[in-house]
């Protein structure tokens, strides 16, 4: 199906009367294949209002639809893996009428949330957690635990790019040896956010590749008809058939798990029969493999290299997404770039993403220099450690990785970075609060995780330019390792210089020298610092100002002369407690400076996950915009406080 002006204004008659998952145990096959179809239309529209993943989930509607119509959510346990693929399911789970409100502040998460619904069993956004989760609530279940949705199937539907990482094999590892009965459902698209990478993708195509798809899908219809007593001789034979015919033994079984499949992901005929078979008959885990295709039905996501994975606004006629100009170019394409200018010159730059070459801008990398460019699949802890790997081996690796997700790493750039004193670059995208993923993907934490990691330099970029010469400085840092941060999002506008300078370890910079307090940033906070500082102005003060560039080695010197010369000292970066201000306090505390009554605070992000809005409504719970910095200031020196916040 590809959508048409008409199916812009589809009718969605059937859709109209489902309010929960029960509503659709009344309905024959034939009109779930007619809901299916209402309900592709219906998530296209959704997201063509909002903006938001749309690929993934156009490529489940048949699964989600025979899930629901087979199984009996809440009780059943369906667990979607990353779940961005999850419109679908929200739509058929009691949340359509908000789904206008998908991604926005007070509105549907974009993922699946505990606390928004509980169709949603398990909350994600980080992939490969599914399997791990539903064997917990298997086990949960058969030791009798306490749920409030009663127990009943725990069934993880994961994708081919999530399957690759480590944690989905020590899931499957420790089910396989359990025997509990859990269902895997393997939604094999052949994709990742880019084309997947890696041996695992090329072996789960051969298990289906020999079977031309007509003869598999003949089959495969012709075996389910046998289901009812699969596990009796004849149903054995089924079995078999599903199973890709001349392949044999799958990865999977030898792991302990039955093995079903492959079978077409988007024919109800053959996915609601064997999902009922699966039902009445499992005993132990079973992996269904499903072969689906990202964007289905949806021409310009079908259409495109991502497959339409995620989106802004669109016409969902043509699919052209409404963007609003910008003046700056965005952080990553400036990385990107800046990289681009090491490598040209020196040839150990190397660079290392884990399925995220777009979102990183290394796809520009991997174009012009294809064989010094590493995408490891979703394998965020190997793809520290590979780069530790090509460190110790001479290369100097460029690991460009989204704060939140190397977060999965943390032991490999502890044990396997720090510790060897390895000079691993890490390019550390997507910092600070990042808009419409919410919690679960803003960076938050990496200033706290790394700054306190013995001979780690840890940097963050208050401008575009700054970001170009921090790439220079990880170039050429060879001491160990180097971490420099920078958000989503467009830069400043300032003017960029030609080269990126190598700038002094542990040195800032003054911005603006003022008197009696100081503000000390680390990151892109400083344009808010510069805007509270126009204001205060008018009312006849005026901070100094200065930016940090680095978290570690701290510019003692700067920092301690800062104390010296005011009588208030305020720090503000886009990260939790325990980073850049607690260092400085530190500092101050070991060097006895507030003996001497200096007023310090420290304006992080506050104790709370903070659910999704745009990045600005995002710092305003926060309290960090240029009104709030002018508050702390304000409150500090002693002067009319204006918000309650500061
Ligand atoms: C740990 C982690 N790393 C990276 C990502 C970014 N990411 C989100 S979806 C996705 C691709 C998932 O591919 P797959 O599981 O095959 O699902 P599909 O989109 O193909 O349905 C990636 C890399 C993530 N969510 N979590
Ligand atoms: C689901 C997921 O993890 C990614 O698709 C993420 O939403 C991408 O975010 P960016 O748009 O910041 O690349
Ligand atoms: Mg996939």
């Amino acid at each position: 199906m590809s959508m048409s002006p008409e199916d812009t204004h589809l009718e969605t008659p059937l859709l109209d009367r489902i309010s929960s998952p029960a509503d659709l145990k009344a309905l024959s096959d034939s009109d779930l294949e007619r809901l299916a179809h209402e309900l592709r239309a219906d998530t296209v529209a959704a997201v063509s209002k909002t903006g938001g993943h749309l690929g993934a989930g156009l490529g489940v509607v048949e699964l989600t639809v025979a899930l629901h119509a087979v199984f009996d959510a809440p009780r059943d346990k369906i667990i979607w893996d990353v779940s961005h693929q999850c419109y679908p399911h929200k739509i058929l789970t009691g949340r359509r009428d908000r789904m206008g409100t998908l991604r926005q502040k007070d509105g549907l998460s974009g993922f699946t949330k505990r606390s928004e619904s509980p169709y949603d069993p398990f909350g994600a956004a980080h992939s490969s957690t599914s399997i791990s989760a539903a064997l917990g609530f298997a086990v949960a279940r058969d030791l009798g635990g306490a749920c409030d949705t009663g127990h009943g199937d725990a069934i993880a539907v994961i994708g081919d790019g999530s399957i690759s990482a480590g944690m989905a094999y020590e899931a499957l590892n420790n089910a396989g040896h359990l025997k509990k009965r859990l269902i895997v459902i393997l939604n094999d698209n052949e994709m990742s956010i880019a084309p997947p990478t890696g041996a695992m993708s090329s072996y789960l195509s051969r298990l289906y590749a020999e079977a031309p798809f007509q003869d598999l899908k003949a089959a495969a219809k012709g075996a389910v008809s046998l289901l009812p007593e699969p596990f009796r001789e004849g149903a054995k034979r089924a079995k078999e058939m599903l199973k890709g015919m001349a392949v044999g033994g799958t990865l999977f079984e030898e792991l302990g798990f039955s093995y079903l499949g492959p079978i077409d992901g988007h024919d109800l005929d053959q996915l609601l029969p064997v999902l009922r078979t699966v039902k009445a008959r499992a005993t132990g885990p079973i992996l269904i493999h499903v072969i689906t295709k990202k964007g289905k039905g949806y021409a310009p996501a079908e259409h495109s290299a991502d497959r339409g994975h995620a989106r802004g606004k669109f016409d969902m006629v043509t699919g052209e997404v409404k963007k609003a100009p910008s003046n700056a170019p965005s952080y990553t394409k400036v990385f990107a770039e800046a990289l681009l200018e090491e490598a040209a010159v020196d040839p150990r730059v190397c660079a290392v993403t884990a399925a995220m070459p777009d979102g990183t801008g290394l796809d520009l990398f991997a174009e012009r220099y294809p064989s010094r460019c590493f995408d490891v699949g979703i394998a965020e802890q190997h793809g520290v450690t590979f780069s530790a790997g090509l460190a110790a081996g001479g290369m100097r690796p460029f690991c460009a990785m989204y704060s939140t997700f190397l977060q999965r790493g943390y032991d490999q750039v502890v044990h396997d970075v720090a510790i060897q004193r390895l000079p691993v670059r890490f390019a550390i995208d997507r910092a600070g609060l990042v808009g419409a993923d919410g919690a679960t993907h803003a960076g938050s934490f990496d200033v706290a995780y790394l700054a306190n990691l013995p001979g780690f330099v840890v940097m963050a970029a208050a401008d575009e330019a700054e970001l170009k010469h921090m790439v220079a400085t990880a170039a050429a840092h060879d001491a160990g390792p180097i971490a420099f941060r920078y958000p989503r999002g467009e830069g400043e506008g300032v003017e960029m210089p030609e080269r990126g300078e190598v700038l002094e370890i542990g040195k800032g910079r003054m911005i603006q020298q003022g008197s009696r307090v100081a503000i000390l940033s680390f990151g892109t906070r400083l344009g808010e610092v510069l805007r509270a500082c126009e204001a205060l102005n008018a009312r006849g003060i005026t901070p100094t100002v200065a930016d940090a560039r680095f978290a570690k080695p701290l510019d003692r010197e700067m920092i301690l002369s800062l104390a010296a010369d005011h009588e208030a000292l305020i720090t503000i970066e886009e990260g939790a407690v325990g980073g850049f201000g607690s260092h400085v306090a530190q500092l101050l505390a070991d060097e006895a400076v507030f003996d001497d009554g200096l007023k310090f605070r420290s304006m992080v992000l506050p104790d709370v996950f903070i659910d999704q809005a745009n990045p600005r409504d995002m710092y305003d719970v926060a309290a960090m915009n240029a009104e709030h910095i002018e508050a702390k200031v304000l409150s500090v020196l002693g002067v009319e406080v204006l918000d309650k916040r500061a």
